[in-house]
């Protein structure tokens, strides 16, 4: 079936937690200065490709805010719409928040950590209430009423993060682009594993070897029924997507 419609995604820019290399999760880290590079490159590369958009979708976390303003200020569209919500946050990273990837596959080995960054249901520990950030993520008043306190996750598998993902996707961004709206979404490694798991209807094997490369848009297109005519295609050079992709998985090693 031919395409009908076109999608544009991009993980946010490096934040000062990829660089320090911690688990971040809902920690709400800014961008570094590779990062902000990172974004603007991303808005020139969207604007030599002629993109415009009538509407974007990013996630509470000012990492994915700072992105995308810089993507749609270097595409002249400083101005349209943007829905900000919880349900396209990274997932949360649990008792792993803060700590340093390297030295926690140096203390727990690097197959656990494989587990804990890229399975698709076993979720990390649970962040206690003695957390060092538990106070800041559940009492950050972003959150008030939304997610209900039943809904305020403590971790997040990829399984668990893509269950509190696909509703947004599905009641509201669906409907846009069926309207033929142009569509931008600024998130995280993970909320858009969740999304491309599901466009793509990959395994919960085959989603285990993706890695998303920070600040590099990549596009979907659709087919009448939204399945992909096109997937994951990067605005960016074949050798650079692949490295960037293979530095993220290599966080995960003990150094
Ligand atoms: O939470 C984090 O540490 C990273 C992803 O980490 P990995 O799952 O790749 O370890 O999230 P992001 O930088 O996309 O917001």
């Amino acid at each position: 079936m031919p395409a009908k419609y076109k999608i544009v995604m991009i993980r946010h820019g490096e934040s000062e937690w990829n660089q320090k290399n911690l688990f971040c999760g809902w920690y709400d880290a800014d961008l570094s200065d590779k990062g902000r590079e990172e974004a603007v490159s991303a808005g020139k590369a969207l604007k030599a490709e002629g993109y415009q958009f009538d509407v974007a979708h990013t996630s509470v976390l000012k990492r994915a805010q700072i992105t995308l303003n810089s993507v749609l200020k270097e595409i002249g569209q400083p101005d349209i719409p943007v829905n900000k919500t919880w349900r396209l946050n990274e997932r949360h990273y649990g008792g792993l928040t803060g700590l340093n990837k390297a030295e926690t596959a140096a203390k727990y080995g690097e197959a656990q950590v494989q587990i804990w960054r890229r399975s698709f249901d076993i979720p990390p520990p649970a962040m206690e209430k003695d957390h060092p950030y538990y106070e800041t993520i559940v009492k950050d008043p972003r959150y008030a009423g939304d997610p209900k306190p039943e809904e305020f996750p403590m971790f997040e598998s990829l399984k668990l993060t893509i269950e509190r993902t696909l509703p947004y996707w599905n009641e509201v961004i669906v409907p846009q682009i069926k309207e033929g709206k142009r569509i931008i979404i600024a998130a995280h490694g993970n909320s858009l594993r969740g999304i491309v798991k599901h466009l793509d209807e990959l395994s919960d094997a085959a989603i285990m070897e993706l890695n998303l490369p920070t600040g590099i848009p990549f596009v979907y297109e659709l087919d009448e029924n939204l399945k992909p005519v096109d997937s994951m295609v990067f605005l960016g050079d074949e050798e650079t997507v692949k490295k960037a992709m293979a530095a993220v998985a290599a966080q995960g090693k003990a150094k």
